[in-house]
């Protein structure tokens, strides 16, 4: 494996001389041999295409670029291409053999991996006896790994857990072995189960974005860039209550500048940061203790938008993300409340989300770092009089705001979207599971990681030995 630009990897040849056939065969069994120590490596896949992700490609992309790879490695691959939405779910959920298989691969977008997410983890509490209907049960993770070869429409799970959305660096992930844990949101209403996210939860701006985008689905990923425009002009806002659990004081806040965000050594993604975390706990009194772990902290507001990033959320619309410094595998999940503000602040503000500048630096705009959260929309007829008055007042808008201003009248709830999927419930409540699944990846590789060979990221097992003669083509 060699990296190139741009976090991509590639597939690269080594040819090794040697002296004589006897030698070239002991090299070839010691090399054999010291792979097979590479226990991380999967031997036997399942992998689930969905052909009508994105730009419908999915299976072109599989058949061409990754199942030659997998061949390559001596992986097998049992592959099902779905018929049908939740093909993959429910598969996965009652008939898949799992203990055959070390990995589940999903070709396709976010709403792809959604499904294997919610197969593979509802599988997993149904074969443990969890009841995933109470928000405060202690979900069991997932032993398998999830692997995610990008062949839809914003693939940002893939993009910010990798750094690039490329299928053959997807792969090469996979075959390696890499693992990376990752936080899941559980998303309840009225303490029954709705659905689980890992991305983006969110309501108001994007949660518009996605119901008017689902309406053009045949438009590909375009569908994204005129809903986006339509939303933004629409300009609406919605009334409501936010409560929320903040997360332990050592989780780091989301303006910190972190620079090992996600990564395998990062300590407050790793056990380390919960060891850390103990020492400085044992110093608060009993009582103290408890009040502080449990404080809800409560925000009455109108909000543009509302939204809950598990993880950055880099995608290549928005290369930082939504939120840069979020962690993977923290526990914890970015709160970011956007407030009714003008209709030029709103657009500097998503400009931020595509440029390097600081998106949270507005005074509109408010985000937290929190365990758990729930969100109550303003009751209809309530939040419907007050707009109206509010309307009136102001009339010395501009047209296209008067004009929506009306419009806001009868739009006085959004929808939550959920990794891509709308949800049918506005009043939800959220909490993050840490570390419950595990993806053949590693985080974003920073400069200097990047310089280094994989082979050297393999550990000593791959250390030969310096007297072998060979060239790298
Ligand atoms: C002035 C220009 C403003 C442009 C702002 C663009 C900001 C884009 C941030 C996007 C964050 C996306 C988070 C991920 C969401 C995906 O889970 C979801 C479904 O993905 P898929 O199944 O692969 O289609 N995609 C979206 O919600 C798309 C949002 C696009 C909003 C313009
Ligand atoms: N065979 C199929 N036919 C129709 N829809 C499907 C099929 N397989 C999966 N889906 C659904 O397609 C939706 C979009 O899939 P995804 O791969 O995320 O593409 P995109 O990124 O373009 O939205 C998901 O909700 C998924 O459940
Ligand atoms: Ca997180």
């Amino acid at each position: 494996v060699r990296r190139t630009s741009g976090h991509q990897w590639t597939c690269s040849d080594v040819t090794f001389h040697c002296t004589s056939q006897r030698l070239c065969e002991q090299w070839i069994h010691v090399i054999n041999e010291q792979l097979s120590f590479h226990t991380n490596r999967p031997r036997s896949l399942l992998v689930y295409i969905n052909p009508y992700g994105g730009k419908r490609q999915g299976r072109r992309v599989y058949e061409q670029k990754v199942a030659p790879l997998f061949h390559r490695a001596h992986i097998s691959a049992d592959v099902i291409v779905t018929e049908r939405a939740n093909h993959a779910r429910d598969h996965l959920k009652t008939e898949a053999e799992l203990d055959k298989y070390d990995g589940v691969v999903c070709v396709g977008g976010d709403g792809m991996f959604s499904e294997i997410l919610h197969g593979l983890v509802t599988r997993t509490q149904a074969d443990s006896g969890v009841d995933q209907d109470q928000p405060d049960a202690e979900l069991v993770p997932c032993s398998l790994h999830i692997g995610i070869i990008p062949a839809g429409s914003t693939d940002c799970i893939c993009f910010a857990t990798v750094g690039t959305n490329d299928p053959v660096t997807s792969a090469l992930h996979i075959i390696v072995g890499d693992s990376q844990p990752m936080d899941v949101c559980s998303v309840h209403h009225n303490n029954s189960f709705l659905r689980y996210s890992v991305s983006l939860l969110g309501y108001g701006f994007y949660g518009d974005v996605l119901s008017d985008s689902e309406r053009n689905r045949w438009q590909g990923p375009a569908r994204y860039d005129l809903s986006g425009v339509k939303t933004f002009l629409s300009h609406n806002y919605y009334e409501g209550t936010v409560s929320f659990l903040p997360a332990e004081s050592n989780k780091g806040d989301p303006r910190d500048e972190l620079k090992l965000n996600g990564k395998p050594v990062c300590l407050v993604c790793s056990q380390q940061g919960s060891t850390l975390h103990a020492q400085k706990y044992k110093n608060l009194q009993g009582q103290e203790r408890r009040e502080k772990a449990n404080e809800l902290l409560v925000i009455h507001g109108k909000f543009l938008a509302i939204n809950a990033a598990n993880m950055s959320c880099a995608c290549p619309r928005s290369p930082k993300g939504l939120s840069p410094s979020a962690h993977l595998a923290d526990g914890n999940t970015d709160l970011i409340l956007v407030r009714k503000c003008s209709r030029l602040d709103f657009f500097r503000h998503l400009l931020r989300h595509t440029n390097k500048d600081d998106q949270f630096d507005h005074s509109f705009v408010e985000v937290h770092r929190v365990r758990r959260f729930r969100f109550q929309p303003r009751h209809h007829e309530l939040a419907s009089l007050e707009d109206l008055s509010e309307g009136l007042k102001k009339s010395g808008f501009s047209p296209i705001c008067v004009t929506q201003t009306t419009c806001n009248y009868s739009t006085t709830h959004s929808s939550w979207t959920c990794d891509g999927e709308i949800l049918p419930h506005a009043d939800i409540q959220v909490s993050v599971h840490r570390q419950l699944i595990r993806l053949f990846a590693r985080g974003i590789e920073e400069e200097q990681q990047q310089q280094r060979s994989v082979f050297e990221d393999l550990g000593p097992h791959l250390a030969l030995e310096p007297s072998l003669h060979w060239t790298v083509d």
